[in-house]
């Protein structure tokens, strides 16, 4: 009696007698009518998710060595701190660097902008915001993106360095997020600079003083931050710790190849 009963495969699952359904899995697919609550459910947000990890890394996966500008979305066109943000879009340009920015106004517009006049790339990895929102102008190249996780994961993985201008809620936890990633060894290559002594003296003051003194940091977490105002040093920074990393990438390199060598001399020893 069993064998007789109707079977059906539906890709690795097969179906036997009443537990056979009543479509095919193309018939779903195909049919455009039923509830729509599923694209609201979160396993399909997984697959969004995914989608926009699928773009942002094919979008700047061939892009050269970069620099992430962050910085108050707030600070108007004709500022100090937004001519500041423009000479060092500029000047990272000038010295072979893309810029990446938020996309937003302010700062990054500041910076994108400069980076744009001096020739240079200029990238915006913008935010979806619950108030509507574009790119800034200044901008070769730009993702919006739905998910504040997944735009942070692009400006680490493509940049050399962290340059943050004064800024508010936004500008201070991109900060202190590359910070922590520095700080617990999940990058280790890249330097984060603070430009401007006078906005971001007083936090420095109080992580070396308080947070030290509580013993909630280590000693040498303090300079995990440089501290300038000059954009020139800013770039000098940048390119010392690239001169650093390429040495050591070198000499990593070199030190396999020797091991190399020596376990081939042995095996052709013994042979
Ligand atoms: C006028 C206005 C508030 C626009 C907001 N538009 C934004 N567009 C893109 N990135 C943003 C925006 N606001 C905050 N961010 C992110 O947070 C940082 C600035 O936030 P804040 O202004 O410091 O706190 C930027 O570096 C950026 O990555």
């Amino acid at each position: 009696m069993t064998e007789s009963r109707k079977v059906r495969s539906a890709g690795p699952l097969t179906y036997r007698g009443n537990a056979i359904p009543e479509t095919t899995t193309d018939q779903r697919l195909l049919d455009r009518r039923g509830p729509t609550d599923w694209v609201h459910t979160d396993p399909w947000r997984v697959l969004r998710i995914q989608s926009e990890f699928v773009e942002g890394f094919g979008l700047l996966s061939e892009v050269g060595h970069a620099v992430s500008v962050f910085g108050s979305a707030r600070t108007k066109p004709d500022t100090p701190y937004y001519e500041l943000g423009r000479q060092i879009g500029t000047k990272l340009a000038d010295a072979g660097y893309t810029v990446i920015t938020g996309g937003g106004p302010g700062v990054m517009e500041a910076a994108n902008r400069g980076a744009q006049e001096a020739g240079g790339t200029s990238i915006g990895l913008g935010i979806e915001l619950p108030f509507e929102q574009s790119l800034n102008h200044h901008i070769d190249m730009g993702v919006t993106f739905r998910y504040f996780f997944v735009r942070k994961t692009m400006f680490v993985k493509y940049s050399q360095a962290f340059v943050v201008l004064p800024g508010g809620f936004g500008t201070l936890d991109e900060l202190f997020e590359s910070v922590t990633l520095v700080q617990t060894g999940k990058v280790t290559r890249f330097p984060v600079v603070l430009v401007g002594t006078d906005f971001w003296g007083g936090l420095v003051d109080w992580i070396r003083g308080t947070l030290l003194e509580e013993g909630t940091i280590s000693p040498d977490d303090p300079d995990l931050m440089y501290l300038t105002d000059d954009p020139d040093e800013v770039v000098d920074i940048i390119r010392k710790s690239h001169v650093d990393l390429a040495r050591r990438e070198f000499e990593a390199a070199r030190v396999v190849d020797e091991a190399a060598s020596v376990h081939a001399a042995e095996d052709a020893s013994e042979g």
